[in-house]
């Protein structure tokens, strides 16, 4: 049978390719752009057939029509190993469940533990050689696929294909059925607005971006600040190795500032392993030479991206304690996204020679519900709360009133420079904390 032979063997409507699940079955929707639209639809449309079917998947950007039409969560059981703004929804609504971990360890969960009935992924047309690129969402792809015992491939041709890298795509060989629609246009983030504090925390760090860096952004509005500000700055030579692909990058690219030309691996290529933005973003990464995508256990890889020199890895979090230690992820009980890539990025920054690692945050928040302003800075996480970064392993925490640099202070010393970044309105009260804890000095000077 030649490629085309099998493809056609191969090819079926998504109501015939979703008949494959049982009730009991844990099925993978994989990861943002990769998470099947027909599928997904035509599985929803056997509600009354099926009960009990386990959903995984992670960053989910559109409405999940099996989620929507069964608010008893009966038949289908939606869980996300990392959770967008309407996974964060629908975990309010008790209609999702977040599943811990670190990202790096996610192939590793599916080689090493997971059952997988059915795995179906969104993937660009088939080559000329049987291989379906996995396009912007490398990640664990493979490995689910690997795993699975059935593989369904639902077809977008708007996806672009990433040339080069590893374990970018897959074998028509290894699927058992394709699924082709009508293309529905491709998911986007618009960047985010950028505040003039955001500037502020920006700017700091900017100081101590170099020629020659590597920088890793992470989600959220202020690394994406850092990015544009790289744009416009006289910095020169810098290199790319990352999680996510944001729309930071392209900028900084066709600005001239990203050349991939100092790094010590992957010289003269953008690494990244999944990638979210804009429409002209998706466009820029088509066939593009500067830019591979890698299985998120290299991308995060902490002693990988440390062999590049002077890595700057720039990440938001959302409260940190007077301790050091530092949540991403939660305001407490309630999961906002997930542990994702931050820590493995925080390692892999310190370790770096000449490397540095930044998480940035605003010193206040307006609270929702009372519109009153609160501080980042706490004295304890609150209860329920998940710790991201444990105090050993922290490096620099930057506001809008500086830099506190924690790597090997102690806890007097930590207690000191953090709240001396914490907003004026709160030090004192966080100092009166520090004493109660016993890690606040008489000697201390006065902030
Ligand atoms: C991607 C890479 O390359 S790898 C490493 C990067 N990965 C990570 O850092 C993972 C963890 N980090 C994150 O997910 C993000 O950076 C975040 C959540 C910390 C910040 O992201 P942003 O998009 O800027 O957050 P945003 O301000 O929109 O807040 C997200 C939600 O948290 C809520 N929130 C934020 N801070 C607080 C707080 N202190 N208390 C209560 N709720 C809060 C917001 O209200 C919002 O909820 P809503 O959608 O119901 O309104
Ligand atoms: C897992 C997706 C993004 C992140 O690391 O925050």
């Amino acid at each position: 049978m030649n490629l085309l032979q099998e493809y056609r063997s191969k090819l079926v409507s998504a109501e015939k390719a979703v008949k494959v699940i049982k009730a009991g079955d844990w099925v993978d929707y994989n990861f943002v752009l990769s998470q099947p639209v027909l599928l997904d639809k035509a599985l929803a449309a056997r509600k009354d057939e099926l009960r009990d079917v386990k959903i995984r998947g992670g960053m989910r950007l559109t409405p999940l029509e099996v989620v929507e039409i069964d608010p008893n969560r009966e038949h289908f059981c939606y869980n996300s190993w990392h959770f967008s703004a309407y996974e964060r929804q629908l975990s309010d609504r008790g209609l999702c469940n977040y599943i811990p971990m670190i990202y790096r360890n996610m192939p590793l969960f599916y080689r090493k533990s997971l059952e997988v009935d059915v795995a179906m992924f969104t993937v660009a047309p088939m080559s000329s050689d049987g291989y379906f690129n996995f396009s912007l969402t490398n990640s664990a792809s493979k490995a689910i696929a690997e795993q699975a015992k059935i593989v369904i491939l639902e077809i977008n041709k708007q996806l672009p294909v990433i040339t080069g890298g590893q374990e970018e795509g897959i074998h028509i060989r290894e699927i058992d059925y394709i699924v082709e629609g009508d293309n529905p246009e491709l998911p986007v983030i618009n960047p985010v607005q950028v505040s003039d504090t955001d500037k502020k925390i920006a700017q700091f760090i900017m100081r101590e971006i170099k020629d020659g860096s590597t920088i890793q952004l992470g989600v959220g509005a202020l690394p994406n600040a850092v990015g544009t500000m790289i744009a416009e700055s006289d910095l020169k030579n810098l290199g790319m190795h990352t999680e996510m692909l944001v729309d930071a990058y392209m900028t900084m690219t066709r600005a001239g500032k990203i050349t991939n030309t100092l790094k010590n691996i992957n010289k003269g290529k953008g690494v990244f392993s999944f990638c979210a933005g804009s429409k002209d973003l998706y466009e820029w990464t088509n066939d593009n030479p500067a830019l591979i995508s890698v299985p998120i256990d290299y991308a995060n890889d902490p002693h990988t991206m440390a062999k590049n020199d002077n890595l700057v890895t720039i990440n938001n979090c959302v409260e940190v304690d007077i301790l050091g230690q530092v949540t991403a992820e939660t305001a407490g009980s309630r999961q906002l996204s997930g542990t994702g890539g931050q820590l493995d990025f925080l390692t892999g920054g310190y370790l770096s020679q000449g490397g540095k690692s930044f998480i940035c945050f605003t010193s206040t928040f307006t609270d929702k519900r009372t519109g009153q302003m609160k501080s980042r800075v706490l004295k304890n996480l609150p209860l329920s709360s998940v710790v991201t970064n444990p105090r050993t392993q922290a490096h620099y925490l930057v506001t809008e009133w500086g830099v506190a640099d924690l790597a090997g202070r102690s806890t007097w010393e930590r207690a000191e420079r953090i709240i001396n970044i914490a907003h004026p309105a709160f030090r004192e009260d966080l100092i009166r904390a520090a004493e109660q804890l016993g890690i606040w000095r008489q000697s201390n000077k006065h902030l």
